[in-house]
């Protein structure tokens, strides 16, 4: 965790730097438009991205519409990125991307790799489940957290945003409870595609059983 609390009021104003637009194209053809921003006076000092989708978050924020759709998305490198199949990361990026290109909204992309203990780090935890250890007792081996992220700078770039309530994209219950600690309005919370595979199938029941995932492995 960063520090920075979950009381709204110790939070500071973030506010947007740069939006730009950026054409997506996924390896299986998928197409999608992105307007892409970047922020200043983030409380941890990473470089969080928000990728605006759609109709227009600002749009679909306000007057009776409903709450639009936002993901928040941790960076997995392993999965994003080389398509590792030991997590469910880039099946759920591709997912939230189709999703919030029809349905309009945001994802943010977390610089969080390995649930904020580094990329290193992750592939030292990797080597230890290789070992045995399920993904949080790897965690805890090293030393760390079985889970650092902290959501405080989400919280601020969808204030920057203008998006002060949501539906949220997750089966994730931590994300939920920590932005409405920060004032954010959780108005639903949709649930994330099951991308159960024989390599990550122990990650998933890990997630279900230690962290109350919503994930029903059964029907996957
Ligand atoms: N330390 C560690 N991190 C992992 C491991 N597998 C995946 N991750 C990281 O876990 C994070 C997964 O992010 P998300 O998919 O946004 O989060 P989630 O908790 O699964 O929640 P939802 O997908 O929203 O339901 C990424 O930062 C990955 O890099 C692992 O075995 N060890
Ligand atoms: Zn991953």
């Amino acid at each position: 965790m960063s520090g920075f609390g979950k009381d709204r009021a110790s939070l500071p104003e973030a506010e947007i730097r740069t939006t730009v637009t950026v054409p997506l194209r996924f390896s299986d053809g998928f197409r999608a438009e992105a307007r892409v921003s970047t922020f200043r006076h983030l409380v941890d000092g990473a470089e969080h991205l928000l990728l605006s989708f759609g109709g227009g978050v600002d749009a679909a924020a306000s007057g009776p519409a409903p709450a639009p759709l936002v993901r928040l998305h941790s960076e997995c490198l392993t999965g994003d990125v080389f398509g590792s199949e030991r997590c469910d990361c880039g099946p759920q990026l591709r997912e939230a991307v189709e999703r919030l290109s029809v349905a309009g909204g945001a994802l943010l992309y977390l610089r969080q790799e390995g649930r904020g203990i580094g990329l290193y780090a992750k592939l030292d935890a990797y080597a230890l489940q290789d070992q045995g250890l399920d993904t949080y007792e790897a965690n805890t081996a090293l030393g760390r957290g079985e889970d650092e992220r902290d959501y405080a700078a989400a919280a601020q770039m969808l204030r920057a945003a203008g998006i002060h309530r949501l539906r949220l994209l997750t089966n994730n219950p931590d994300k939920a409870a920590q932005l409405t600690a920060h004032g954010i309005a959780v108005e639903e919370v949709v649930p994330t595609g099951v991308h159960l595979t024989p390599a990550n199938a122990r990650y998933l029941q890990a997630k279900r059983d230690h962290t109350g995932h919503l994930l029903d492995l059964t029907a996957a």
